[in-house]
């Protein structure tokens, strides 16, 4: 593995353009109308639905990008910095193609749909793969964070053929112990209290781990409301706001098909394609070390570090010098 200490030169940036109205709504497509798709669970699916943002002219080489657990396929919105004019996702060179995941709540197919039915990123895969094969891409660039970067890997593992280079950020090739025992708890509180309430709480726990200790000394020490220590009212805060946009029934069953992705060593020292992995100095949930030495495993990896105190969620609050690093390295 190559470990890269500098972020590599890139075009100076110019301003992102505005998204027009075309990026701003998402497309939908229904698939596997004539022949159902065989979910790992022995279930099979007919008539999914894919929820999806492109952006740029439509080609056969693509970059797919593969969004966070509570994120979206409108990458305008929570990746401003990655998406635009002379950014590592330039829809004025590049094809960039975004998809809510099967089982998400963002208009594909959802966990609520399915019924309880349990999903893999295997699974998400071979949808994600449907989509493409409909929008006539045959080779991508792959990137992906968090809950995405996992389902890099997996994409890695399940299409070689199509996937030429991926993208890994703050992710480890699977969950660990602690990062499956922080969803257990996370599953446990939306059983004990179903219909929201076990949602902020899951929200609450996962936040303490998507953050650092000296992020949270910097942004909510003291109170903001006399009595109540600022952490409480933040932690109560995203509790409600997760609450209004996010679905229980998806909690679950992505925090569950990312706990189940378990590839072995012998598996990712089989992949050929390069890759890009990215670990955060302060990450709690997927330590830096960690995201390293399961990337070290895939021949002609490289490996970045994102310095921040701000934990997991670096990579959408304080991404630094991240945009230029991917950007070389997907357009090298
Ligand atoms: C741009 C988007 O929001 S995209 C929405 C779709 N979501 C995704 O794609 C998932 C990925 N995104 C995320 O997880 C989050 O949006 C992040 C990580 C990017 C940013 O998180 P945020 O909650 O916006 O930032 P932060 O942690 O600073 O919290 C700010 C919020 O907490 C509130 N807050 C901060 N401190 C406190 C406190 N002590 N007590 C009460 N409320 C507080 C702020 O008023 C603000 O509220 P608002 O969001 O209602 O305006
Ligand atoms: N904060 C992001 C990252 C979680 O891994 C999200 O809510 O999806």
């Amino acid at each position: 593995m190559t470990a890269l200490s500098h972020p590599a030169p890139t075009a100076p940036l110019t301003p992102t353009d505005d998204p027009t109205p075309e990026d701003c709504a998402p497309q939908t497509v229904t698939l596997f109308r004539r022949d159902p798709l065989l979910l790992d669970s022995g279930h099979a699916l007919s008539d999914i639905q894919v929820a999806y943002h492109t952006y740029g002219e439509p080609r056969p080489d693509a970059t797919l990008v593969l969004h966070a657990l509570t994120g979206s396929s409108a990458v305008h919105e929570w990746w401003p910095e990655f998406l635009g004019r002379g950014r590592p996702l330039d829809p004025t060179r590049d094809y960039v193609v975004c998809a809510n995941v099967l089982g998400g709540c963002a208009g594909t197919t959802s966990a609520a749909d399915l019924q309880g039915t349990p999903l893999t990123l295997h699974d998400m895969v071979r949808v994600g793969r449907a989509l493409l094969e409909h929008l006539g891409v045959r080779r991508v660039r792959v990137i992906g964070s968090s809950m995405g970067g996992l389902l890099a890997y997996a994409w890695l593992l399940d299409c070689p053929d199509l996937v030429e280079r991926a993208v890994v950020i703050g992710a480890p090739a699977r969950h660990s112990p602690w990062a499956i025992g922080l969803n257990s708890a996370a599953r446990a509180a939306i059983r004990a209290a179903p219909g929201g309430e076990g949602l902020k709480v899951a929200r609450q726990i996962a936040m303490l781990s998507y953050r650092s200790p000296e992020s949270f000394a910097l942004t909510q020490s003291g109170a903001r409301v006399p009595g109540v220590p600022a952490i409480t009212s933040y932690l109560d805060h995203q509790g409600e706001k997760l609450q209004r946009r996010f679905c229980e029934h998806s909690y679950l069953t992505l925090t569950a098909a990312m706990d189940a992705f378990q590839p072995g060593d012998a598996e990712l020292r089989r992949i050929q394609t390069p890759v890009l992995a990215v670990g955060i100095s302060s990450d709690v949930l997927y330590p830096a070390a960690e995201v390293r030495a399961q990337a070290a495993l895939v021949p002609g990896s490289t490996y970045w570090e994102l310095d921040s105190v701000h934990g997991h969620d670096a990579f959408l609050m304080d991404a630094q010098d991240l945009p230029d690093v991917v950007g070389a390295f997907l357009h090298s």
